[in-house]
């Protein structure tokens, strides 16, 4: 295999739905899948796949909820303990397996995911209801995450810092995995942010005990697949599904986890975060913590703006995956001057959106499961009360019994109402009027999260203000404010968003390593530097 660097990075393209043979390959994969739809799925610890000591349960098609995907296990508390106990083992040797052979197993895993793509996008539109556009943009995320923290591991492994020498010593400074610990992801991105978690602390020789969201279980049973194809050791990666106590919350208490890596809802994030806080009597070390919560994020629209593409791209980013991104626009920010034409060109688009069963490539699919549909229907009664509903506003009527909500958009919202405030994760937003420039950016600041923002402006003077004072993790400027690319757009936010952790960045894996600094005094008569030790075992 050629020596391959972060040059050579490149983010996956995604497939063109519009051309008959795609849309024609992905409906034969869709149906291949259906026929293997309530199969039973493992866990797999210690690179054996078992069964749950817990009983099972299923994973439904949003789509249709009399479908059922899948059978999963869940694990008792002892079964979870255990996958972490191995995973401690598997330390021992992976922590000093050398970045190259560690990367070229991720590299080989990104090919078994291109080889599947077409599977993996229909189990993904099966399972969590996106589109063929948005499942395929999943999957290829998932294969930018593995190859671009597989090349990060690599340029890490070359190297820290240049240090100063000190008299006749040499030094050196360089990362260790920190060990063994959870990654606890949600449902949203279903395949994508569960490898990229579980990938990243693997790359640079840490492993992983990892627990997927209860509705989208499938999605990581692939990913168990595919690292027991290309023969990944035993207990680098371990896939427990079950209960969020049993497993996710049980794990994270344990006094020998490391690390908790959790992609999710503010009100769990801190949870898990007071939790890693609390020392036991028998843990020597401080738990790291990664947290990656939501968001209320805006889409800012100035006086000057082209109003046709900002409302196209509100349109995406507000209802893309029926608005179930912790980066959608469910809030639209507008300058006086535009609002009611920015508003009227909005509405109607959203109540051209099409909503129906994801199999059938719909622009908008369903919601993920009941409690969402319970806690979307609250906010829109919610809306009526503080807002003016121009589009949408009721449950989808389709063939199908699914979880289908209409593009909802409210208009002359005040700032601090409750929909403009609060995350509602759905098809959902909020129209507020500004009074002129800064009062908007002002507006868009005004809440608890910090995670993305977009702002149309043409002026260049509007937009380095703007690049200054809005303050998100992630900004965009005349574009929808969703689908950050790996290695492009590192993502992750500020406030209430999370630990301003960037997923897809060059940071990222340093949250999975500590730094250690060697002072080597060569011995009289010896002539050796630290640049002949690599510390690996080939
Ligand atoms: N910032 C980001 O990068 C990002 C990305 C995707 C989603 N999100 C956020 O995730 C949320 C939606 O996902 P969700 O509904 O799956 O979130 P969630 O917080 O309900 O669940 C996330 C994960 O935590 C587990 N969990 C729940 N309670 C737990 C507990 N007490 N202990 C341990 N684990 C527990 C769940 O089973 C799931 O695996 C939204 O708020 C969204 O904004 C953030
Ligand atoms: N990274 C995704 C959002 C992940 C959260 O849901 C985006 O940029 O839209």
């Amino acid at each position: 295999m050629p020596d391959r660097t972060l040059k050579e990075y490149k983010n996956e393209t995604y497939l063109d739905f519009s051309d008959p043979t795609n849309d024609k390959a992905q409906k034969k994969a869709i149906e291949e899948v259906r026929s293997n739809f309530g199969k039973e799925y493992d866990l797999y610890i210690n690179g054996e796949f078992v069964k749950g000591d817990a009983g099972t349960f299923e994973s439904k098609n949003p789509s249709n909820i009399s479908e059922t995907i899948g059978v999963f296990q869940s694990a008792s508390k002892e079964q979870a303990f255990n996958a972490l106990g191995k995973a401690w083992d598997a330390f021992e040797d992976w922590q000093y397996v050398s970045a190259k052979k560690r990367a070229d197993f991720l590299f080989k895993a990104a090919d078994v995911v291109r080889r599947r793509r077409l599977e993996i996008n229909a189990w993904m539109i099966s399972e969590a209801g996106k589109n063929y556009l948005e499942a395929d943009a999943d999957t290829c995320e998932a294969i930018d995450f593995i190859e671009y923290y597989a090349y990060e591991a690599l340029r890490i492994d070359d190297g820290m810092d240049v240090l100063s020498e000190t008299w006749g010593d040499h030094n050196k400074s360089f990362y260790m995995p920190i060990g063994a610990g959870v990654s606890i992801s949600p449902w949203n991105f279903p395949f994508a942010i569960f490898v990229g978690m579980s990938v990243a602390p693997i790359a640079v020789g840490n492993t992983v005990v990892a627990k997927p969201a209860p509705d989208t279980p499938r999605m990581g049973s692939l990913l168990a697949e595919i690292f027991e194809e290309v023969g990944l050791p035993a207990g680098v990666f371990n896939f427990v599904t079950g209960g969020d106590i049993e497993v996710g919350e049980n794990l994270a208490k344990h006094p020998d986890t490391r690390f908790i890596s959790f992609t999710g809802s503010r009100a769990v994030g801190l949870h898990l975060n007071k939790i890693a806080a609390e020392t036991h009597e028998d843990q020597n070390f401080l738990k790291r913590m990664v947290c990656e919560l939501g968001g209320k994020n805006a889409t800012v629209v100035d006086e000057d703006a082209d109003l046709n593409s900002a409302a196209t791209e509100i349109i995406k980013g507000a209802f893309g995956f029926q608005g179930q991104k912790c980066s959608a626009s469910s809030r639209v920010v507008a300058h006086q001057a535009i609002y009611d034409e920015l508003l009227e060109k909005v509405t109607e688009k959203a109540k051209a959106l099409e909503v129906g069963n994801s199999k059938e490539n719909y622009i908008s699919g369903p919601v993920i499961n009941q409690k969402a549909v319970d806690k979307i229907m609250k906010y829109i009664e919610i809306g009526k009360e503080e807002g003016r509903l121009v589009a949408g506003g009721k449950r989808a009527e389709t063939e199908n019994e699914g979880y289908y909500i209409e593009p909802t958009v409210f208009a002359d919202v005040d700032e601090n109402a409750r929909i403009a405030q609060e995350e509602i994760f759905g098809p959902v937003t909020a129209f507020i009027k500004a009074k002129d420039t800064e009062d908007a950016l002002r507006i868009a600041n005004g809440v608890e999260y910090g995670l993305t923002g977009a702002y149309f402006s043409k002026d260049p003077k509007k937009i380095d203000n703007a690049l200054r004072k809005f303050r998100v993790g992630n900004l965009y400027i005349n574009r929808k404010c969703t689908g950050a690319l790996v290695g492009a757009q590192p993502f992750g936010g500020f406030k209430m968003s999370g630990t301003d952790a960037k997923a897809g960045g060059r940071d990222y894996l340093k949250y999975f390593l500590e730094p250690k600094s060697a002072t080597l005094r060569p011995a009289e008569g010896v002539d050796y530097d630290l640049e002949d030790f690599d510390f690996a075992n080939e």
